[in-house]
C-alpha cells in the first residue's frame, strides 16, 4: 500500500504532536465537551511539563471556551498562523482553539454546509501554531458527521498518533448511539482507548454520597461485550456544573486563585470537585491503553 506523505500543511503542523485523542459520543448532551475539558485539564495536571491543547471542532455548538473560562478571548494571527488561546497564561502549556473564539458574539450561530466545515477543520489543523505537544484533545460534535470524516481525512499523515475515547450515559438510547459511534471508529480503523460512562449516579451536594438515580453500569456492560476498555464512570456533580458553566466564583475562591498567582483559575477550581480524583483514575486507565496502542515507554500518568 502506498504510504501517506507527511508533507501536507496539516502533516507538517501535527508531526510535532505525540498523541491526538478524539473524544466522541453517539448522542448529544451526554457530556462529551465536559469530558474533553476534564481530560485536557487532567493531562495538563499529570506532569509539570505536560504540554496539552484542546481543539473544539463542535462547530455548531462550541462550548470549550466557556468551559475553560475563556469566552470572548481574541485569536491573534501571526506570520506563522493563528496563535491559540492559552488557558494557563504565561506558562503556555495548555492551549485551546475553537470556532467560538471567531464568532462576534457568543450567541451567534454557525450555519455552514459540509464543504465550509471541512475547510474550517483543515484550517484549525493546519494553520494553528500548535507547537510541540504531548497531547491534543479534540472535542467533536455528537454522532458521526462531516466533521469526523474531515478530521480522519486531514489527519491521515499522522494516523499512527490518533486514538479515540467514547463517552456515553447509562441509558439504553445513549448506549445504542454509542454503538454507532463505535462502529464508525471500526470502519475508519481508529483505535479506541476506552469508554467513559458519564452521569452515572448523582453526588449528593450535602454529604458527597453517590446515589443511583437512573440506571448505571450500561457503559461497563457495553465495554465488556464489545471488548473495549472501560475507563470509568463519572456521577452527576453539581459542583462541576457550576464550574463548567463558568458561574461567578465566591470572594474566597477568587482570593485563593489570586494567591496562587496563576491565571489558570479553572484548574484550581476543578481540582476541588469530587469528580477530579475519579477523572485522574480515568486518565491513568486511558494512558495505559495509549501505552498498549503505541508502545511508548515514556507514557506515565504520575
Ligand atoms: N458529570 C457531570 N456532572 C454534572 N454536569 C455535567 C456532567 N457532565 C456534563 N455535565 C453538564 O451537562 C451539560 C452538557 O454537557 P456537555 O456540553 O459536556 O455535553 P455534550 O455531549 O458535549 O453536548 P453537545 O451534544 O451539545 O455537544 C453541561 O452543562 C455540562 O456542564
Ligand atoms: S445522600 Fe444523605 S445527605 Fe444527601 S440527600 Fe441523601 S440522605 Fe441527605
Amino acid at each position: 500500500m502506498a504510504s501517506v506523505t507527511q508533507d501536507t500543511p496539516v502533516g507538517r503542523r501535527l508531526r510535532h504532536i505525540k498523541h491526538i485523542i478524539i473524544v466522541c459520543s453517539g448522542k448529544g448532551g451526554v457530556g462529551k465537551s465536559s469530558v474533553s475539558t476534564q481530560l485536557a485539564l487532567s493531562l495538563y495536571a499529570s506532569s509539570p511539563t505536560a504540554r496539552v491543547a484542546i481543539l473544539d471542532v463542535d462547530l455548531t455548538g462550541p462550548s470549550i471556551p466557556r468551559m475553560l473560562g475563556l469566552d470572548g478571548h481574541p485569536v491573534h494571527q501571526s506570520s506563522d498562523g493563528w496563535v491559540p488561546v492559552y488557558a494557563d497564561g504565561s506558562e503556555a502549556r495548555l492551549s485551546c482553539m475553537s470556532v467560538g473564539f471567531l464568532l462576534k458574539k457568543k450567541e451567534d450561530s454557525v450555519v455552514w454546509r459540509g464543504p465550509k466545515k471541512n475547510a474550517m477543520i483543515r484550517q484549525f489543523l493546519g494553520d494553528v501554531r500548535w507547537g510541540e505537544l504531548d497531547y491534543l484533545v479534540i472535542d467533536t460534535p455528537p454522532g458521526t458527521s462531516d466533521e469526523h470524516l474531515s478530521l480522519i481525512e486531514h489527519m491521515a499523515p499522522v494516523r499512527d498518533r490518533l486514538s479515540a475515547v467514547i463517552v456515553t450515559t447509562p441509558q439504553a438510547v445513549a448506549l445504542l448511539d454509542a454503538m454507532k459511534c463505535l462502529s464508525f471508529t471500526r470502519a475508519v480503523n481508529l483505535p479506541v482507548l476506552g469508554l467513559i460512562e458519564n452521569m452515572s449516579g448523582y453526588v449528593c451536594p450535602c454529604c458527597g454520597e453517590i446515589s443511583n438515580v437512573f440506571s448505571t453500569g450500561g457503559g461497563q456492560e457495553m465495554a465488556r461485550r464489545e471488548g473495549l476498555k472501560f475507563l470509568g464512570s463519572l456521577p452527576v456533580d453539581t459542583e462541576l456544573v457550576t464550574l463548567l458553566d463558568a458561574a461567578e466564583v465566591s470572594e474566597s475562591q477568587a482570593q485563593d486563585e489570586a494567591r496562587e498567582g496563576a491565571s489558570f483559575k479553572i484548574l484550581s477550581r476543578y481540582k476541588n470537585t469530587s469528580t477530579a480524583p475519579l477523572f485522574s483514575k480515568i486518565v491513568e486507565e486511558a494512558l495505559q491503553s495509549l501505552q498498549n496502542h503505541t508502545s511508548d515507554p515514556s507514557l506515565s500518568s504520575s
